[in-house]
């Protein structure tokens, strides 16, 4: 379909681009991404026709570029470059039918009906139909991409060439465009090269991305293998951070702010913890977010919170939607929903341990409660045909004083829950139904909060130095509360 080999290109005598090379096939796309004045739209330039290589070559259909006459080429090529000169005293649908230009035999077939079925159909998909009688400079930065779009898509190439496509287009028409395009690539195996500077959008929609640094091949890959952290950070020469989206199998790169931005944390940051206790809840204070990770009822999953609440609810505590009204009694305790990460519980808030320990690099700080009436056998519980939901649970805080890795959040769980576990078999707590040792209860909940900045711990097994630090302290504090707890109930001393 296309090829680029080893093309060298500039404007005097040093090269801009040197040495690219890639084949695409039908129905591709291609992100080309890279820092500003890497060589993206000398690449792009190369390959329409507008700037001729200093050396190597592009070869489209077997033919060279060079080879075709403008006429022929711009049947398979169409081109929406970054900055276009259209004469704004056309009306939009005028600027459009210039599109069909290369396919018409003399200037005046051109109101053929099978033309303007064509720029109807661009007009449409471009969502510009309703203006087509507007001249184009009525229209705003974003209308006017979108028709130069219609334009390049009326011209029915095979390959599409877009030079920052999505620039003045708000986000939702980025997105439609992106789709479009995608939608395209597939239905009528149009082969798309689009110079992007959004690296989330080139990730999500590139088969392949093109990573340009200083007019050079730095990566030509899938997206996950060409956007690895180290890589990009030295491309960029920025600070970034590599994540996995939330709901497609891409890479998500976000910003990191400079560390003068960040929010100023005291050097014993577990000191500046403050805790209000009243009788309906326990809030635990802090004047910087951590980022926590947890089944709260709100604030669950990743998040930034600087509120925790532990809130007590009678055990016959029903809601339909006990998110809402949770939200709603945080409102009227003052705190920002943003802010706060908060459990319930229908065990007693007097009865909770706070546990502090150092280890060597970290410290950690845990707060339980617990209440066993709904004590469980998690090997057993698939014999259940409904869960008991009254009094009880054992709801974990985990304050880490550190920055952690994802992995170590979901280790450090796993950790603190295998701690949980074995406090309570040590107190002999049995699932009130199977009669056999409880693993839990039916509506545990856990917290493990971190910082955002410092050396990462990338691991948070039993094993590691912090894994070893976070048993101990939740076997003592989920110990402790269950003492309080069976020792209230029975009237005795365990
Ligand atoms: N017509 C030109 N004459 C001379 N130099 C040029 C010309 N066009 C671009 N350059 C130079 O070539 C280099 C690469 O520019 P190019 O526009 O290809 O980069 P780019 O990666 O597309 O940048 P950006 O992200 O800023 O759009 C830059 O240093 C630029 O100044």
């Amino acid at each position: 379909m296309i090829q680029v080999k080893n093309v060298t290109a500039g404007y005097g005598m040093k090269p801009v681009v040197e040495n690219i090379s890639f084949d695409m096939e039908a129905g591709e796309i291609l992100g080309v991404i890279g820092p500003n004045g890497s060589g993206k739209s000398t690449l792009l330039k190369c390959m329409y026709g507008a700037l001729k290589p200093d050396d190597g070559e592009i070869i489209v259909d077997n033919k060279r570029l060079g080879a075709y006459t403008q006429k022929n080429i711009a049947k398979k090529i169409a081109v929406l470059p970054q900055q276009t000169d259209v004469a704004f005293s056309y009306t939009v649908r005028q600027v459009v039918e210039l599109g069909r230009y290369p396919h018409q035999k003399g200037w005046f077939s051109f109101q053929q009906k099978q033309d303007e079925h064509i720029v109807d159909k661009a007009l449409q998909e471009t969502g510009v139909l309703s203006f087509s009688n507007h001249p184009m400079d009525s229209l705003s930065g974003g209308e006017k991409q979108r028709v130069l779009l219609a334009r390049a898509l009326a011209q029915e190439p095979d390959i599409l060439l877009l030079d920052e496509p999505t620039n003045h287009l708000d986000i939702s028409y980025q997105l439609n465009l992106l789709d479009t395009l995608k939608d395209w690539s597939k239905t009528k195996q149009l082969t798309v090269i689009a110079v992007l500077h959004d690296l989330n959008m080139a990730a999500m929609y590139s088969h392949r991305v093109l990573l340009l640094e200083d007019g050079r091949q730095k990566a030509l890959d899938k997206p996950s293998v060409v956007m690895e952290k180290n890589r990009l950070e030295h491309v960029y020469q920025a600070h970034l951070e590599r994540k996995e989206h939330p709901s497609v199998p891409s890479p998500l790169i976000t910003l990191e702010p400079s560390s003068d931005t960040l929010e100023r944390k005291r050097e014993n940051v577990l000191d500046s913890l403050s805790i209000e206790k009243t009788p309906g809840h326990v809030c635990l204070m802090s004047p910087f977010h951590w980022k926590t990770f947890s089944s709260a009822v709100v604030g669950a999953g990743f998040g930034w919170h600087r509120y925790f609440v532990n809130r007590h609810v009678d055990k016959d505590y029903a809601c339909d939607q006990p998110k809402q009204e949770y939200t709603a009694y945080l409102k009227k305790i003052g705190l920002d929903i943003d802010d706060t990460a908060a459990m319930m519980t229908a065990a007693r808030l007097d009865d909770g341990a706070f546990v502090r320990m150092a280890g060597d690099n970290h410290d950690v700080f845990v707060y339980a409660t617990a209440g066993t009436s709904n004590a469980v056998d998690v090997s057993k519980s698939y014999e259940y045909y409904s869960m008991n939901h009254t009094a009880g649970t054992i709801n974990l805080w985990i304050f880490v004083a550190h920055r952690l890795s994802e992995a170590a959040y979901a280790q450090i769980m796993m950790t603190a829950t295998e701690a949980k576990t074995k406090a309570l078999m040590d107190y002999r707590i049995y699932d009130p139904k199977t009669k056999t040792l409880a693993t839990g209860t039916s509506t545990d909940s856990v917290l493990v909060a971190a910082l955002s900045e410092g050396e990462e711990i990338e691991y948070g097994g039993t094993i590691t130095p912090v894994g070893k630090t976070i048993g101990k302290a939740v076997y003592d504090a989920v110990s402790r509360t269950l003492n309080h707890y069976l020792k209230r109930r029975s009237g005795n001393e365990i």
